[in-house]
């Protein structure tokens, strides 16, 4: 019936990115790179999608990170959006000279756009268009390796399929018109069809949250574990390409891969790490953040982020080397924000001091200056996190009179106890919080002279 028959609704990594109603797939992965013309709008009723020089330049990176080149990019600024071709006629002329100048084969722009704008920019264009949200999150889909990564990505594909296949439909119905078929009066094929496909799209959706559940439930099992033996969770968050996974890597000597390209890591690597003598945490990388982050993404990669909720304390990776270093460290603060996550203790560990940056450093109280790369500044780093979530835990030695033997009971259940040895008085060396300790102190070794500083 139509185009639509050969519409592979049940498959979006394949559909999403080709909004062109002849559904052309962007060949990212082909050899022959997509020859790309960038466009934005700047207008200050679009507010948070409003895009300048720096925003263009970012979405020049995904394209890198997508495997297209950029021929060229236009940044237009307007009061408003033109309500039919978005830029305005005499913006999408120049825009067209542009693509037939370069051989371009693909419009993105970095603004979201409707469904119908896309198709209005598309005919006029004559080229395909998308999105800067349909643009990551095909990169997403590129990316995804675990069961758990490909779930959110298809999620997200879907959530964000779903409004569009209005506009889609309407653009057929009008195409089946124009051919003359279709009973007067009845409800076109197109609308039935459009019927089937939304059906059809939530039940994917549905067993996707579903199947996304269960992963949340293994989850929250492992958590409570975790709780239990009281670990503290200590989470890795910040920008796209701030080096969180280098950091990881060098704190536990993790072999996560860590590339100088947007979104490298989808997944969230978990690793035990020894803080000092007293501390172990848990330390989990996790996906980075970008400005304009589709929140489909956000909404689909909650499983993942939800950590982040649990956490004891953020270590807020920021790239100093990047000139832009605090509007994205503003745009992780208000993700961090809506991911419920801001009344966890954060620690902003400012990155790549190893490279030179412009403008003067930021002098902030508790915060850490380092180069994963180099390994500088990491013991001041560890010895931060140590006194954040240090709770007053402390290594000991004890003599314990042999009339006070049961005591060792409470160690073995509320401390962690490392040797015991039977001489004149049972000698324990033991990690105690600050209960236990309490309970104890006579017997600490050297607690009579430090006694001052105890107390
Ligand atoms: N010079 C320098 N480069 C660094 C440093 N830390 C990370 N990098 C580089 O920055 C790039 C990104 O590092 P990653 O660790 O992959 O960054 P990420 O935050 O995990 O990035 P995503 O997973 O893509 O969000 C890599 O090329 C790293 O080698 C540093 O301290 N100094
Ligand atoms: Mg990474």
């Amino acid at each position: 019936m139509y185009i639509c028959a050969e519409y592979d609704i049940v498959d979006p990594k394949k559909f999403i990115v080709r909004q062109r109603y002849d559904m052309e797939r962007i060949q990212l992965q082909d050899n022959k790179r997509d020859l790309a013309v960038l466009v934005g709008l700047r207008s200050p009723v679009l507010r948070e999608d409003s895009t300048d020089e720096e925003s263009l330049e970012e979405l020049s990176a995904l394209v890198e990170t997508a495997g297209g080149q950029v021929v060229g990019s236009i940044l237009q600024s307007r009061d408003k959006p033109d309500p039919h071709s978005f830029i305005g006629e005499g913006k999408v002329e120049e825009v067209k000279t542009m693509v037939t100048l370069e051989g371009a084969t693909l419009v993105i722009f970095d603004n979201e756009l409707s469904p119908s704008q896309i198709r209005v920019l598309t005919e006029l264009l004559g080229v395909q268009v998308i999105d800067r949200s349909g643009l990551i999150l095909d990169i997403f889909a590129q990316r995804a390796k675990t069961k758990e990564g490909c779930l959110q990505v298809e999620l997200a594909q879907y959530q964000y399929l779903l409004p569009r296949l209005i506009g889609m439909w309407t653009h057929l119905e009008r195409q089946a018109g124009t051919s003359g078929k279709g009973p007067i009066g009845s409800k076109g094929p197109g609308e039935t069809q459009l019927e089937t496909d939304r059906r059809h799209i939530h039940r994917k959706i549905d067993k996707l949250k579903e199947e996304l559940e269960e992963v949340r439930r293994v989850r929250s099992t492992q958590r409570q574990r975790r709780m239990k033996n009281e670990i503290p969770v200590v989470a890795i968050v910040g920008y796209t390409n701030a080096g969180k996974s280098t950091l990881l890597n060098a704190i536990t000597g993790a072999d996560i891969p860590a590339n100088n390209r947007l979104f490298d890591t989808l997944d969230t690597t978990t690793r035990l790490l020894t803080v000092s003598d007293t501390l172990d945490v848990v330390i989990s990388d996790t996906v980075g953040f970008i400005r304009k982050l589709p929140h489909q993404l956000v909404e689909a990669f909650k499983a993942t982020l939800e950590e982040l909720e649990y956490a004891d304390l953020l270590l807020h990776v920021i790239d100093l080397s990047n000139p832009q270093w605090a509007q994205q460290a503003q745009v992780v603060d208000s993700l961090i924000r809506e991911l419920k996550a801001d009344h966890i203790p954060c620690l902003r560990v400012y990155n790549k001091c190893d490279l030179a940056f412009p403008g003067a450093l930021p002098r902030e109280e508790g915060s850490v200056y380092i180069s994963a790369k180099t390994g500088e500044g990491i013991d001041r780093l560890l010895g931060a996190v140590d006194q954040k979530l240090d709770k007053g835990t402390r290594r000991v030695t004890l003599h314990l009179p042999y009339d006070k033997a049961g005591l060792l009971d409470g160690l073995y259940r509320e401390a962690k106890v490392e040797s015991v040895e039977y001489e004149q008085t049972i000698t324990v060396v033991a990690v105690c919080p600050p209960k236990v300790l309490g309970q104890i102190k006579p017997y600490v070794e050297g607690w009579q002279e430090e006694k001052e500083d105890w107390e």
